[in-house]
């Protein structure tokens, strides 16, 4: 399947003039974002502002007004069925509060996807489940418990595989630390980052924990005004001069996350 070139990266989401309301309220006007393979966008922007619509909206969940959609080459509207399902099965979603299935064991739910698309005999699909469990970071006793059976941490990283079940090339994180102590989301990005450099993913994460902002994204976008307002690096967002990204990135929270990820000059020659 072919991609967009842009520069010399390649776009896997391209999102043009999208506009998206319900009933006379417009929550994103005339939205664009690219989105470039291999890379690890944090998506940021006050609460209410539409990061769920847009995610949801790419997702195929929500109708847009206009605007066109590429995913991985395919405009998506004008998409026949059969693009359509060959795009959904390139893509891994990680919905907040990692949303699996109460009733079904983790690797049920890891399973569910392949059953959806594949036609796989079922010890083929516990083979890779058990190895999905692992790229995770689960031990394999994980397969058989139940959601209700499993820490907070460990329903990221079985929703984290249900997610890679398909060997996605591009996965959506809707909030993935959101609920995790400093330790468990530490672990968790320091995870995410790994796959993207051994499976070659790209990542779009809705967040709002600076850490992973300032730890493993390589670019940010900002929403606000309905549009993307800023995207660029963390050099980007700290040059910005919209009151709330100044504010976000640039507030005593934000200060004392990048204290400490990069000690002062001082504190280092102190030490
Ligand atoms: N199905 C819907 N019907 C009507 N309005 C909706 C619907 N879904 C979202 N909205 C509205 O769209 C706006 C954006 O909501 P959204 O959930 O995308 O915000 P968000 O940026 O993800 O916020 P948060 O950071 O709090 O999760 C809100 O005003 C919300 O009320």
């Amino acid at each position: 399947m072919a991609t967009e070139k842009s520069d010399d990266r390649q776009v896997v989401l391209s999102v043009r003039d999208v506009t998206v309301g319900f009933g006379n309220k417009i929550v994103l006007d005339k939205l664009n974002l690219d989105i470039y393979r291999g890379e690890i966008l944090g998506f940021v922007g006050a609460s209410g502002t539409g990061k769920s619509v847009l995610m949801r909206t790419v997702l195929g969940l929500l109708q847009h007004r206009s605007g066109t959609i590429k995913i991985l080459g395919v405009d998506y509207d004008n998409a026949s069925e059969e693009e359509r399902m060959t795009v959904d099965m390139r893509l891994g979603v990680l919905f907040q509060h990692g949303a699996l299935f109460s009733a079904l064991t983790v690797k049920e739910n890891i399973q569910l996807p392949m059953r959806e698309y594949l036609d796989l005999p079922q010890e083929l699909m516990d083979e890779l489940a058990y190895l999905k469990i692992e790229m995770v970071g689960l031990p394999p006793d994980a397969a058989d418990k139940y959601p209700s059976e499993l820490s907070g941490g460990m329903i990221k990283r079985a929703a984290l595989a249900r997610a890679l079940a398909l060997d996605p090339d591009l996965v959506f994180l809707d909030e993935p630390t959101s609920g995790l102590d400093p330790i468990g989301a530490a672990d968790f990005d320091a995870l995410i980052a790994k796959l993207r450099d051994t499976l070659g993913l790209t990542v779009y994460m809705v967040t709002h924990d600076l850490d992973s902002l300032f730890s493993v994204c390589d670019r940010i976008a900002v929403l606000g005004q309905k549009r993307v307002l800023v995207e660029g690096t963390l050099e980007d967002m700290f040059a910005h001069d919209d009151p709330w990204v100044q504010s976000y990135f640039r507030g005593k929270r934000a200060r004392s996350v990048v204290i400490q990820e990069e000690p002062l000059a001082a504190e280092v020659e102190k030490t």
